[in-house]
């Protein structure tokens, strides 16, 4: 069977996908929000700025709401939000950006004080999405794999570490998303409202007899007859839900893109796709982790956290072919990492594995793996990995990142090459 996504079908949600408005603020992610819902009381509420919102474009200019409090923005263009608070304080510890200043300078010596100030206002102003500011750790000396310079990277990063790694700066972090997820669980009309809770007429026959199996004879080996091993590794294949729920799956994912509601990038690397979690898919991945996962990740990665799991980070990421084709060589910030490909028609795309980072004996692994809808991988984390360009067509895959970890759905990922 073959899975395809159907706009006609929407209900309720109109596809409003030609008004949506990028939005950036530094230091606080990136936001795409449909034109009807850029209000002043809105964006105040989602960016946490206190009632200081500032809109500004990509030539600086700033923009006012009209008495309706909305503001005369173009769709598909990209404005910064600025918080006048955090302008503020930017003020107060100017002290502090002198020293990273010198910091930056000492790595690019063709930097002068010019140059950075200009780079400084092209972030602030023009940040299009290339490099999300979510605790990005990254080691890239190949401008040329970036569509965004290194340089204009770094001259701001040493700031929104500063920014990011403040209590403050966390707690807005994660006032924004609950601003979010409150607005999107008062607004959003589900599809297919059933398929937000976990239900086992949802998982493939090949994943629920073994683990049905395996709880009447505690035989680990009937357990792992649901994975089939790739690699030394520990890369493994399986189906974890039926094709009918994987489409659905898809299309709602695309229903609610069409919405419009607030859609956070999937992490620090993916431009394109939507946050499971903050459609209303937490619970569901709670016991999807605890239930059924872990008894799996606790006999294959005890040594990865497999046995102490407690928190994720469910998303999922779309390539297209005239938008993000491929992503680029990475680890995930996850103790382990599912992978599910939901769809839809594609080619191209295949995922790649380099070894372990934190096992040099592996590194000159190369094993590629050619997506299959329906089929999931799972890997560890720090298994280093990146996912070739699509030839045609669309893919949605749906990411799980589990961790042991006391802070649930911090978005970032560590860019290698
Ligand atoms: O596109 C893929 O299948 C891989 C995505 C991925 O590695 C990630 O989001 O961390
Ligand atoms: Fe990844």
């Amino acid at each position: 069977m073959t899975t395809s996504i159907s706009s006609s079908n929407n209900n309720n949600n109109n596809n409003i996908n030609n008004e949506i408005i990028h939005f950036t603020s530094l230091g606080y992610g990136e936001l795409r929000l449909a034109k009807k819902y850029s209000t002043k009381d809105i964006l105040d509420d989602l960016f946490q700025t206190e009632g200081g919102l500032i809109v500004v474009d990509g030539n600086g200019e700033e923009y006012f709401p009209d008495e309706d409090n909305n503001y005369d923005l173009v769709p598909n263009k990209t404005y910064t939000i600025v918080s006048e608070k955090d302008l503020d304080s930017d003020t107060d510890e100017s002290d502090d950006d002198a020293d990273e200043d010198e910091t930056h300078n000492e790595k690019h010596d063709n930097d002068n004080d010019h140059e950075h100030e200009h780079e400084h206002e092209h972030h602030q102003h023009e940040h299009k999405g290339c490099c999300n500011t979510d605790g990005h750790h990254e080691h890239d000396d190949n401008e040329d794999s970036q569509q965004c310079c290194s340089k204009h990277h770094n001259a701001t990063k040493s700031e929104l570490k500063r920014i990011q790694n403040s209590q403050n700066g966390f707690n807005k972090l994660l006032k924004m998303r609950e601003a979010r997820i409150n607005m999107i669980s008062k607004l959003y009309k589900r599809k297919y409202p059933e398929i937000f809770e976990l239900r086992e007429e949802y998982f493939d026959k090949d994943f629920i007899e073994p683990i049905k199996q395996y709880k009447k004879t505690k035989n680990q080996d009937d357990l792992l007859k649901a994975l089939t091993k790739l690699t030394e590794t520990r890369i493994y294949s399986f189906r974890i839900f039926t094709m009918e729920f994987c489409t659905k799956l898809l299309e709602e994912i695309e229903n609610f893109k069409n919405t419009g509601l607030p859609t956070a990038r999937p992490n620090s690397m993916n431009n394109y796709g939507a946050v499971l979690d903050e459609m209303g898919f937490t619970e569901f991945f709670k016991q999807l982790r605890e239930d059924y996962l872990s008894l799996f990740t606790s006999i294959l990665y005890k040594d990865y956290n497999g046995e102490k799991l407690n928190s994720h980070h469910a998303f999922a990421v779309q390539y297209k072919m005239d938008k993000e084709k491929e992503l680029g060589f990475h680890y995930d910030e996850s103790d382990i990492t599912v992978n599910l490909c939901l769809g839809s028609e594609f080619t191209g795309g295949s995922l790649y594995f380099k070894g372990i980072l934190d096992k040099p004996e592996t590194h000159n692994e190369y094993f590629e793996f050619k997506h299959i809808p329906g089929v999931a991988l799972i890997h560890i984390g720090v298994h280093r990995h990146g996912a070739l360009g699509l030839t045609s067509g669309e893919r949605t895959n749906l990411i799980l990142w589990l961790r042991n970890s006391n802070i649930a759905d911090q978005q970032s990922e560590s860019k290698l090459e």
